[in-house]
């Protein structure tokens, strides 16, 4: 029997399912129902390939756009509304397995003794509230001193899916290190380099060629969409958000067709799904897993076991960096949800002001360890 290879990654609405024939990519599209693989490569016939492709909606037009907004209406958990006790059941045994970081501070500290503990902090649903307007996801001035103080003890980076230039305009502290547009683009800690004995700030921005594509990309969206009211398209520098908050349910259809039919003409541009919003980036193998890599490697943390990294997120994307530190069995993942979600993550938060209080113990933590220390 003919075997084909089927590369499968994590994407925010579940799994995107890339399909290798001869070495030749086929497909590439987000599908919900996960398939579960060790190491991302799975095997399987071609005839189990291709009911798998069906049932996803990958081979034919229309189950591809159904499975959009299933996918769609699956990240509206409004839409699932579980029996009360199902729902205790489900919460007990998930918050066992994902327990509050807040109840487990006790052992995240341990975990740091002799190492320097690094943070990285997604932005949107993680220091700030969702809110119907993206371009009003403002942070409190509480959550931004909470911020400002952990920044003094623990080097600490904003992971976004945002553009670089938006992200800091909401948080506003120069002290972090900023990975916006899903990661794609970085601004780390400062260097000097062989030929410039001024320090500049690391500079990463692996997607850069795809600048003039994505602009396009987004324009031909901004024009596609603008029949769908409550659509807002915005421009993330190195990849796209289709916002669908503010659409009514009936629209989204429609709103997946127009995206679709603009994602035809490009293949080198890739569909993920967040929180409401489909997210259109380039195919790279690049995301906040590699983006947390790249900034602890330009820390000076490459390979080092003095290193504690923790990661707050609460969206698909920021499971690939929860993956990274469980791969690396180092550090902890720390998911923001109020609900039970599939996560690599360690630990749980239920929201923001569980992180601002999360932040507040650990730098009151570092404090009272440091006066200890002077005091010996
Ligand atoms: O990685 P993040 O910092 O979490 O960014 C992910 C997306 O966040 C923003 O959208 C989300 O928050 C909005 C404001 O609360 C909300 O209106 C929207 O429904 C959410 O999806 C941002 O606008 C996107 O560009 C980011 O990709």
């Amino acid at each position: 029997m003919t075997k084909q290879n089927v590369l499968v990654s994590e994407t925010k609405s579940g799994l995107a399912i890339t399909v290798a024939v001869s070495n030749t990519s086929l497909f590439s599209s987000a599908v919900q129902k996960p398939l579960t693989t060790q190491g991302g490569y799975i095997t399987i016939s071609r005839s189990k390939l291709l009911k798998t492709l069906e049932t996803s909606g990958v081979v034919t037009g229309t189950g591809r756009i159904n499975a959009w907004v299933d996918s769609m209406r699956a990240s509206s958990p409004t839409h699932v509304r579980p029996t009360p006790s199902l729902k205790n059941k489900e919460e007990g045994s998930w918050i066992l397995k994902h327990p509050s970081a807040l109840n487990m501070f006790e052992d995240i500290t341990n975990a740091s003794k002799g190492k320097q503990i690094v943070m990285f902090l997604d932005y949107d649903g993680t220091l700030s509230p969702i809110v119907d307007d993206p371009d009003r996801a403002f942070m409190s001035e509480s959550m931004r001193r909470a911020v400002r103080n952990a920044a003094r003890y623990f080097p600490t980076a904003i992971v976004s899916g945002r553009c670089r230039d938006k992200v800091y305009s909401f948080v506003r502290l120069a002290e972090l290190y900023y990975a916006g547009s899903h990661g794609m683009d970085i601004k780390g800690p400062t260097k000097s380099s062989k030929n410039n004995k001024r320090k500049q700030p690391v500079m990463f921005q692996p997607a850069s060629e795809f600048l003039p594509m994505i602009d396009e990309v987004y324009k031909a969206l901004l024009e596609k969409t603008k029949s769908v009211p409550g659509a807002k398209v915005e421009n993330n520098r190195f990849c796209v958000s289709v916002h669908f908050r503010c659409v009514d349910e009936k629209s989204w259809t429609t709103l997946a067709e127009q995206v679709r039919t603009v994602l035809k003409e490009y293949p080198k541009l890739r569909l993920t799904q967040g929180r409401k919003v489909l997210e259109i980036r380039p195919t790279i193998k690049w995301d906040k897993g590699k983006a947390l890599e790249f900034l602890l490697e330009s820390l000076g943390f490459a390979n080092q076991n003095n290193v504690l990294p923790l990661y707050i997120g609460d969206d698909r994307t920021d499971e690939d960096a929860f993956k990274v530190l469980r791969d690396r069995g180092q550090g902890f993942g720390i998911l923001v949800s109020k609900s039970p979600k599939d996560t690599n993550a360690s630990y749980s938060l239920q929201e923001p002001a569980e992180v601002m209080d999360f932040l507040h113990r650990l730098v009151e933590w570092k404090r009272l360890s440091l006066r200890g220390h002077s005091r010996v």
